[in-house]
Order: C-alpha cells, then structure tokens, then sequence
C-alpha cells in the first residue's frame, strides 16, 4: 500500500475543515517609538484546504513577514492564526517547534539542502523527528523521491544536482511526512522556464495526491495563474483576494 497518505485533520466542525489556514485581524509591528515600523495592518482572509495559494505584493508590503508568522517562526503583536484547526496564538516555544515539526512543510527560493547529506538523507531529516520506525522512514522517503522524479538520484548531494534537481529535493522533504501546508518561498525564483513549469506540475500533482495544501510567496505568472486563491497585499494591507474565478472583498473577521 503506497504510504503517501491524505491530511486528515482532527475535525471540530465540516465549517472549520474546509480552511486549512484562518488570519484573523493580524498586526506585526517592530520596534517602538520613531524606529516602529507596521509591518502588517489588521489583516485578515482564509485559505481553503487542500488549494494552490499564492500571495504577492511589491517589496516592503509585508508577504516575508505573514510567511513568518503562518509558519509559527514569529507571533503576531495582535490577532491570531489558525492552521489546521488549531489556533497558534497560544502556543509556547515548545509546542511551536512540535506544531513546524508535525503540521508544516517549508520550500525556500535557495532551497536550502544540507550540502552534507544525500538526496535521501535530506528527504529524511525531517521525518527522523516524527517516524520512529527506520524501515518505514526509508520507504517513505523512497517513495517520496521516485515521486518527484528523483529515485535514481537518491544517493547524491546537493552539490551534484542541477537546481531544479535541488528544489524537486526540497519538495520532497516538504511533502515526505504529508504535513497540512506547506510554505514556499519565491520556489521558481532561481529556474529557467522549463524546470520552473515542470516543477509546478510536480507540485500540483502532489498537492492534489496528498491533499496537503499550498502557500507560495511569488512573482511567478505561471505559479499565480495556477492559484486557486491569490492573496495580494500592499503596504501590510490586505488589497485583494481572489479565489478561484471570482475576486472577493477583503474578509473581515470578528474574534470569536
Ligand atoms: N525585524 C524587523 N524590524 C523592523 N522592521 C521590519 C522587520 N522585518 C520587516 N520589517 C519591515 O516590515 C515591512 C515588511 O517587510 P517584509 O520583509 O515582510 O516585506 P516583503 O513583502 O517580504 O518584502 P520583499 O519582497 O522585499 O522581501 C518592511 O517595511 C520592513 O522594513
């Protein structure tokens, strides 16, 4: 039996089930006094589960930041997230590093492969904190990387692959342990047309497969085209959302 399984979230209620990701009136300032900056203002909007997100915005309008805090790398100064049905905000240092470890998967624009370790161990590292069983590991990560295209590359390193070889690695290693989100930022930044494409096409096919679902900061076209929600922020304002066809106002929500 293939060992790629569908994200089943530990349901409240359908209602809940069908956001994997709910930013609720979120605020991040730095600093204080005349070095304070407002790095996001009040936002607020819901990706859906199991869905292609992408978000934009032009430089300085906030996207590294909510990236941050949807990937419980930094906290809201106000508001709160829920991801997977579970509201974030409450969480101390050890259950955020739980939460990344078990819930989230990240893919990074340099794709941030540990030059030390082969395509496998790579893919495997993260799964060393959540699948105890090593035979079961390594069919995982086997599997995982015939997935993606890898399997007759697995024993080398980083240095020996191309970049859109790197970054079909990094995918791996976001999807192997089927977490609810993944984030990716700028993903085909660093490819040329061509591996760009074929890696969104690994992508969706994956995201479709395990259900897991996507978040990506990008500039890409082809990456927005393919979305099913775009998220555009400006000025660490929410300016649009769009989802599906259809283009919505900005959600406003009341905290429950
Ligand atoms: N640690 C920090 N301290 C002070 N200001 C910060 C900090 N991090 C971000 N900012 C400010 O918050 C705003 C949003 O920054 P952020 O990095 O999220 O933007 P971005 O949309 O990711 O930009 P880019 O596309 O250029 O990477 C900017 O004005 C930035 O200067």
């Amino acid at each position: 039996m293939p060992l790629l399984r569908s994200y089943e979230p530990s349901s409240r209620s359908p209602a809940d089930d069908s956001f994997a990701v709910c930013v609720e009136n979120v605020s991040r300032h730095f600093g204080q006094g005349a070095s304070a900056a407002v790095a996001l203002d009040d936002v607020s909007f819901r990706i859906p589960a199991s869905g292609f997100a992408v978000l934009t915005g032009p430089s300085g309008s906030g996207k590294t930041t909510l990236l941050n805090l949807i990937g419980c790398l930094d906290r809201p100064t106000s508001g709160r997230i829920l991801i997977a049905q579970k509201d974030t905000s409450g969480f101390d240092e050890r259950r955020m590093t739980a939460f990344r470890a078990e819930t989230l998967g990240f893919v990074f624009q340099n794709y941030n492969l540990l030059p030390v370790l082969t395509a496998f161990e790579n893919v495997e590292f993260p799964l060393r904190l959540i699948e105890p069983d090593r035979q079961r590991r390594r069919r995982m990560v086997g599997e995982m990387l015939e997935r993606v295209g890898l399997g007759g590359l697995s024993h080398r390193k980083p240095a020996q692959l191309s970049g859109g070889q790197q970054q079909r690695v990094a995918v791996a290693r976001a999807l192997v342990k089927s977490p609810a989100l993944v984030l990716a930022d700028e993903p085909t930044a660093n490819l040329d047309e061509r591996t760009a494409i074929a890696l969104i096409e690994t992508m969706r096919a994956l995201q479709r497969e395990i259900g897991t679902t996507f978040l990506f900061s990008s500039h890409d076209p082809r990456l927005i085209g393919e979305a099913d929600t775009h998220i555009e922020i400006a000025n660490g304002h929410l300016s649009a959302l769009h989802q599906g066809s259809r283009s919505l106002a900005p959600v406003k929500e009341t905290r429950a």
